[in-house]
């Protein structure tokens, strides 16, 4: 997949602007608070259908009532036509191909994969933080979990109300909701193991080309429900009931959800020690990089796309070796945008067109 060109309609600070950026390496460059990471923003949009900001509605540029991106990508050779809108009450409208159609049938599903300087949060942040790294992240390219998740996530909400109000006096009820609750979650549960599955052994070898044989990265899910067994849905569903039933009073007592796929946590060992605690801030670079790394060759594994790569001013943080690492990896592979107030002359040898940002405007280097 590749990006053949984006316009831009009162996005950020961006008026109107039509750019077209090459199947290769993109480097931003500009001033800082151009528009670098906007235009960025926008690719994302355009993907996915929604900000990888906090608010959508946000990316409307100031005083302007509705906000718009058009792009053109090329999914096996083929053109897709995409038009995402946004107005000031949040309502988004995507097209594809001219024809209403939801953010599920958008291009990113076959990978857009965003490196940002806070992805180092996945490793040394909260557990929310992992979870949601693999649900967004590695889960985008699976319609089923995501479909499950939602369904998941609606019915721990209902369940966490039913104990909150009526601290599970309510059996009936209870009961009625838990017989969705297990089977959501088990797979939920099932499907994250099996996305691991699949990412884990890829993370590994990315991680050692970085850091060298001598460190051995395992990933390990930790999860709520012990898991007697393989990824079988019926039998975690026991599991989880065997678990749900144990646990029982502590619901009770603490009225909510204590046990489940949203509670769980994934654990970087390197070397058997716990990365989070105990992993230096290269070595945490070096997991974050084997993530995004990996995260490529997933998604071109999976869905026989090239994904797409946004580097938002990370590159100059990473150390000569590690942005050689990753600029000989990407180079003449993934369509790449890069973002940087800076342009080495040793980088520059891997891109193949450089645009300076200034002021919402994007001009090519002549
Ligand atoms: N909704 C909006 N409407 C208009 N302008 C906006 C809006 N949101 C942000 N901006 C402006 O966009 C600019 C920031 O752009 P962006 O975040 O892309 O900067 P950048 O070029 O990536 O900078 P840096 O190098 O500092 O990361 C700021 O000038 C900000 O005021």
């Amino acid at each position: 997949m590749f990006l053949k060109n984006i316009l831009l309609n009162d996005f950020r600070n961006y008026d109107k602007i039509l750019w077209e950026p090459c199947n290769g390496i993109n480097f931003i460059t500009g001033s800082n608070a151009q528009g670098k990471t906007n235009l960025l923003e926008a690719v994302f949009f355009s993907g996915l259908g929604y900000s990888f900001r906090k608010k959508d509605r946000d990316v409307i540029r100031w005083g302007k009532t509705h906000s718009s991106v058009r792009a053109t990508y090329f999914l096996k050779d083929m053109p897709v036509d995409i038009v995402a809108d946004i107005n000031e009450e949040g309502k988004k409208k995507i097209l594809i191909n001219g024809a209403e159609d939801g953010r599920k049938f958008l291009p990113g599903r076959f990978g857009i994969v965003l490196f940002r300087p806070d992805d180092l949060e996945t490793i040394k942040g909260p557990p929310a933080r992992r979870r949601e790294f693999i649900d967004n992240e590695i889960g985008m390219i699976e319609p089923v979990y995501r479909r499950r998740l939602q369904q998941y996530r609606r019915v721990v909400e209902q369940r966490n109300n039913l104990l909150r109000v009526g601290g599970g006096k309510d059996l009936q009820s209870l009961k009625i909701w838990n017989e969705q609750f297990y089977r959501y979650g088990a797979e939920v549960l099932s499907g994250r193991i099996k996305l691991l599955k699949k990412y884990s052994p890829l993370v590994r070898e990315m991680y050692a080309s970085i850091a060298g044989n001598h460190e051995n990265l395992e990933i390990k899910y930790l999860s709520t429900v012990k898991i007697s067994g393989g990824t079988d849905t019926e039998q975690i569903i026991n599991d989880f009931i065997f678990e749900g039933k144990t646990r029982e009073k502590e619901e009770f007592y603490k009225k909510q959800t204590v046990i489940g796929p949203h509670r769980d946590d994934i654990v970087f060992l390197i070397n058997k020690q716990d990365a989070r605690h105990y992993g230096s801030q290269g070595q945490i670079r070096s997991i974050v990089l084997a993530l995004k790394t990996a995260q490529l060759q997933l998604f071109r594994l999976e869905t026989g796309e090239q994904p797409i790569l946004l580097l938002d001013d990370v590159l100059m943080e990473l150390d000569d070796r590690r942005q050689h690492y990753l600029l000989q990896l990407i180079a003449g592979k993934y369509q790449s945008f890069i973002t940087s107030t800076t342009l080495d002359d040793s980088i520059k040898r891997y891109v193949d067109r450089v645009y300076f940002v200034n002021k919402g405007t994007v001009k090519e280097e002549s």
